[in-house]
């Protein structure tokens, strides 16, 4: 886990392309910018040429596309393949809307996804593994959540984020398992959206994905956590307030210090 990458991605700024969902895009481009990335947001398809060369990294939000989005964000795919730029995925409630699994399954079937990132029930679904998935929530499901990210890493050919109370963070093979987190990030809609476009940031960074991975579950989840460790009730509010507070201030030595991750080779 390289965690210094925090410090790399706070120099280098990098600008992330993200092709949000009307829900939670202004989180999503505070959320990074605090964080000290570069975001920006585009509907129209006439200019993702420009935006993706400009980018270091492209996110894909698949939460509330139009079938107008689904050209945009096909081209979009298409392109950062192209040009060769890190191409992260959030399949928003794949598990519970099968037009929703037509669409990121071809998706992934067209384009080099580089990293797929979603809760338990996205990624079981992309894995065709048996879960109840409910609406954009993780749902229920009695799988091993390993076995679950792996089979969804060697069915889809990228690395997998299964997120949750633990992270399972996988290319099929090596498993890394982030401890850190709070379940006051259920209480915020678009925690998730935050995380996948946090993992663009540092795959623009980064350029071994795994690792970029790893550290931005490590990062998000431990930013969270020391929030949580400030607060006296279940505030929300005052939990995202005091999240975006700390993406920006949450320092290499806070974030080595809060960090509880094991990596199986
Ligand atoms: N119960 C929990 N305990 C600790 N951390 C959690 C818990 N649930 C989620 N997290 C953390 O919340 C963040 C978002 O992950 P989550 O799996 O909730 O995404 P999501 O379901 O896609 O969210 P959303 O749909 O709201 O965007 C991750 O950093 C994850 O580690
Ligand atoms: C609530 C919701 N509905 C579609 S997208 C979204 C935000 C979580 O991704
Ligand atoms: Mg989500």
């Amino acid at each position: 886990m390289k965690l210094a990458a925090l410090e790399t991605l706070r120099q280098q700024n990098p600008i992330v392309f993200n092709i949000s969902n009307f829900v939670t895009v202004q989180d999503v481009a505070n959320g990074i910018n605090a964080l000290g990335a570069s975001p920006i947001m585009s509907e129209e398809i006439t200019e993702a040429e420009e935006m993706v060369q400009m980018a270091s990294a492209v996110v894909l939000n698949l939460g509330a596309f139009t079938e107008r989005q689904v050209a945009q964000i096909r081209r979009v795919g298409q392109l950062a393949n192209q040009y060769h730029k890190p191409l992260v995925i959030d399949p928003v409630a794949v598990g519970a809307v099968k037009y929703r699994k037509q669409v990121a399954t071809q998706l992934l079937a067209d384009f080099q996804v580089d990293i797929i990132r979603g809760n338990a029930g996205e990624i079981a679904a992309l894995a065709d593994v048996d879960w109840q998935a409910k609406g954009i929530d993780a749902g229920e499901g009695n799988q091993d959540l390993v076995a679950v990210a792996k089979a969804c890493a060697t069915k889809q050919h990228a690395i997998v984020i299964l997120s949750g109370p633990t992270d399972v963070i996988t290319d099929g093979k090596q498993v890394c398992k982030v401890f850190n987190g709070t379940p006051l990030f259920q209480l915020h809609v678009g925690s998730g959206d935050m995380l996948s476009s946090v993992v663009g940031a540092f795959a623009g960074v980064l350029p071994d994905y795994f690792e970029a991975a790893q550290t931005a579950c490590a990062t998000f989840a431990s930013a969270g956590e020391r929030v949580a460790a400030t607060l006296s009730a279940e505030q929300p509010g005052t939990f995202a307030a005091k999240l975006f507070d700390e993406l920006h201030l949450m320092t290499l030595q806070n974030l080595t210090e809060t960090a509880k991750f094991e990596v199986q080779p």
